[in-house]
């Protein structure tokens, strides 16, 4: 039998990873079935490294969307599409929504409909996600937590994570039975909740 892919998304600082290190220890879920936890950008390899310059850069925004693609690309073929045909559960930190968000974003004043355009370039080829939880954060919040942590990046700016947020919030309201959002201010144990439920009733 074909396995499970469950996304998280937010934008930055919205308690993604807090969550994903619940979920590693939560007995619950490992009863579930045989899990695998993945994320985007890849890590350690040709194309995340790619990416990741490119996010510490002022690159082009085309040239900086089509870099996140070949990554996802790659992330597809070499993880996404074994895992699911042995029949894993894949878990992955953020994944082709946030690439509509951020660079639909990123790409507002270069193309028209540009959140369209980049969904547009995910269609006939990807692994779709059965379920994506989005934890929604103000930007004001995330800027604050962002800083506490101590990194920032380019994308770190209320102004543009506002329209990230925007963005996520209409891929939603697109897919309303693919999407769950998630108050990212509450305690992550009762989103932990949360999460675990809906996991269980997609299987
Ligand atoms: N529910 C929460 N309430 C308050 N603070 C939180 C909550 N969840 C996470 N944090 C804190 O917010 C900061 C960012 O969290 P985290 O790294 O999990 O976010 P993220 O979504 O993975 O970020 P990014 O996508 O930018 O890597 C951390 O300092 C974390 O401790
Ligand atoms: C997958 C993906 C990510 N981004 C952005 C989101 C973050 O600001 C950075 C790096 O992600 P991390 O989880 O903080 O390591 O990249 C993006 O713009 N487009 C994407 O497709």
């Amino acid at each position: 039998m074909l396995g499970k892919l469950i996304t998280f998304e937010g934008i930055d600082g919205s308690g993604k990873s807090t969550m994903l290190a619940l979920l590693r220890e939560n007995a619950g879920l490992k009863q579930l079935g045989d899990i695998a936890f993945t994320r985007e950008p890849t890590q350690n390899t040709l194309t995340g490294k790619a990416v990741y310059a490119a996010i510490e850069s002022d690159v082009d925004p085309m040239a900086e969307l089509f870099l996140f693609m070949a990554d996802h690309a790659a992330h597809v073929a070499e993880t996404v599409r074994p895992n699911i045909a042995a029949g894993k559960i894949m878990i992955s930190d953020r994944y082709s929504d946030s690439r509509c968000a951020y660079q639909g974003a990123t790409l507002e004043k270069v193309i028209p409909n540009a959140l369209d355009f980049v969904k547009n370039l995910h269609e006939g080829w990807t692994v779709v996600p059965d379920l994506t939880f989005v934890f929604d954060l103000a930007p004001e919040d995330s800027v604050e937590r962002c800083k506490n942590r101590g990194e920032k990046t380019k994308f770190e700016k209320i102004e543009f994570l506002t329209h990230v947020r925007e963005n996520f919030m209409t891929l939603a309201q697109a897919e309303p039975n693919r999407f769950v959002i998630l108050n990212a201010k509450l305690p992550p144990e009762d989103n932990e909740k949360i999460i675990v439920e809906k996991i269980k009733a997609l299987l």
